[in-house]
């Protein structure tokens, strides 16, 4: 297992590339199994969570090669050969769940494992299973397994009204519709850009869907999906981390790829902690304005809220922001694990519940910390940046889930950054 050493210091001056998101090449793989003909996927990252998925489909039959570096993902499933996601691969990584809706519209059964809770929250799948059963599947839960069948003829289209917004129940419910007979309208359906490119993707493979960012999105069913070749929408996760960067440890970066429309929550609010925020051809260029960073109170939310994936990240900035700053987590029941862990580096926080208290200290100092999982990871790490000494952060191994190549990034920038084994 390796660790991340972070030595603080800073400003930091440059640029960094942002990758394909890992959030939208997980939904935008499974599609492959919504049609015989190759899909080929541009921008891929290059992460843990991406050879998972890979793994889970080749189980299914699909054949996917890694072209490019592994930027370029050419999936094609031209005979599938299984059912079955196993709970060896699904315990993994949850967004496993998501080949239940084409392997479902594709082939009209599956046997998908049932992901259970993680590290975040307990992550129940119900409003993906009530999506399928409006569109008339016959489900059973039994030995851990979802056992799913499809009526008689193919999936129909049907009305999912959603309780609340749900990311991956979208993604499923709309890949499952774009092969069912009639039209299927998805109401209080999640708005996020991974949703929009899996739409995107989905319509070039021929798929009739209208609404896709808002939250009603209507798919009329066609009787086939033909191939399509598809760039992966910029990670507005990964962006959004690197942003904080500098305003961390002073300096001024280029996030290259980067757009304001991916992430105007996030913008607004280190725009009132005191960021300077610069959109351009080339990204986002992001330093702090004159004067300290201010405390600010943040409230994570679906699209286009604040993403609960950047929560960790900006609490990092807000621990030695000046004044008092509360964190509110509406989205996961247990994602402050990073509080601890900041903690140990002389942050002040104060966790009640789905609030934190961040009171501003003027320095945090080196320690060794334990990352929980993926964004609290980077959080520490982000933290480190600025820190007085030297930081070692564990457990990398959450975050080579969600980013490619950390260290060169930010040492391409001017960090003090590098990555050991466990024993040194
Ligand atoms: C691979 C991927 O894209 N992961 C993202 C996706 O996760 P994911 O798709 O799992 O997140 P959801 O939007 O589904 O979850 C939102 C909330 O709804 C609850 N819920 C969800 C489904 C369900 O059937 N029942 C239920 O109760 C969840 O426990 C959670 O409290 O969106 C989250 C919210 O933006 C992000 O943090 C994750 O990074
Ligand atoms: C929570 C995340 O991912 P997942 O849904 O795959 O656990 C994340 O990307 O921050």
């Amino acid at each position: 297992m390796d660790s991340i050493i972070v030595t603080g210091g800073g400003p930091l001056s440059g640029t960094i590339p942002i990758a394909g998101a890992k959030n939208a090449c997980l939904t935008l793989m499974p599609a492959t199994l919504l049609s015989d003909e190759p899909l080929t996927l541009t921008n891929a990252p290059r992460l843990s969570d991406i050879r998972t998925m890979t793994q889970l489909l080749e189980s299914l039959g699909a054949e996917v090669a890694r072209l490019s570096d592994g930027l370029v993902l050419s999936m094609s499933s031209h005979i599938l050969n299984g059912e079955r996601a196993d709970y060896d691969i699904v315990r993994k990584m949850r967004a496993s769940i998501l080949v239940l809706g084409p392997l479902l519209a594709r082939q009209g059964h599956a046997v998908v494992s049932l992901p259970g809770g993680c590290a975040i929250g307990a992550r129940p799948v119900d409003l993906h299973l009530k999506a399928f059963e409006a569109m008339g599947a016959e489900l059973d839960l039994r030995d851990g397994y979802v056992h799913a069948k499809a009526p008689a003829g193919g999936l129909r289209g049907g009305i999912v009204d959603f309780p609340f917004v749900s990311v991956g129940a979208t993604e499923n419910a709309l890949m499952a519709a774009t092969l069912a007979r009639g039209t299927t309208v998805l109401k209080n359906a999640a708005q996020e850009p991974e949703i929009v490119d899996l739409a995107h993707c989905l319509q070039a493979m021929g798929a009739q869907i209208s609404g896709e960012g808002t939250d009603t999105i209507e798919i009329q069913g066609v009787d086939r999906l033909h191939g399509a070749t598809h760039r992966v929408v910029t990670d507005r996760i990964e962006l959004g981390t690197y942003m904080l960067a500098p305003l961390i440890a002073g300096g001024e970066v280029t996030c290259i790829g980067g757009k304001r429309s991916l992430l105007e929550a996030f913008c607004v609010r280190i725009e009132e902690a005191g960021a300077i925020v610069t959109e351009s051809a080339e990204g986002l260029t992001v330093r702090r304005g004159n004067g300290p960073i201010k405390a600010v109170n943040v409230e994570t939310e679906p699209f286009p809220g604040f993403p609960t994936d950047l929560q960790a990240q900006m609490m990092a900035l807000l621990c030695t922001a000046e004044g008092t700053s509360v964190l509110e987590e509406k989205i996961f029941e247990n994602r402050f694990m990073h509080a601890p862990e900041l903690t140990r580096m002389g942050a002040n926080i104060e966790v009640q519940g789905g609030h934190a208290k961040v009171m501003g200290v003027s320095k945090l100092r080196g320690a060794p910390v334990m990352a929980t999982d993926l964004r609290a990871s980077v959080s520490l790490i982000l933290a480190g940046l600025a820190a007085e000494g030297e930081t070692t952060v564990g457990r990398v191994y959450h975050l080579d889930r969600g980013y490619e190549h950390v260290v060169a990034k930010l040492s391409g920038v001017g960090a003090n950054i590098r990555r050991v084994k466990e024993d040194g």
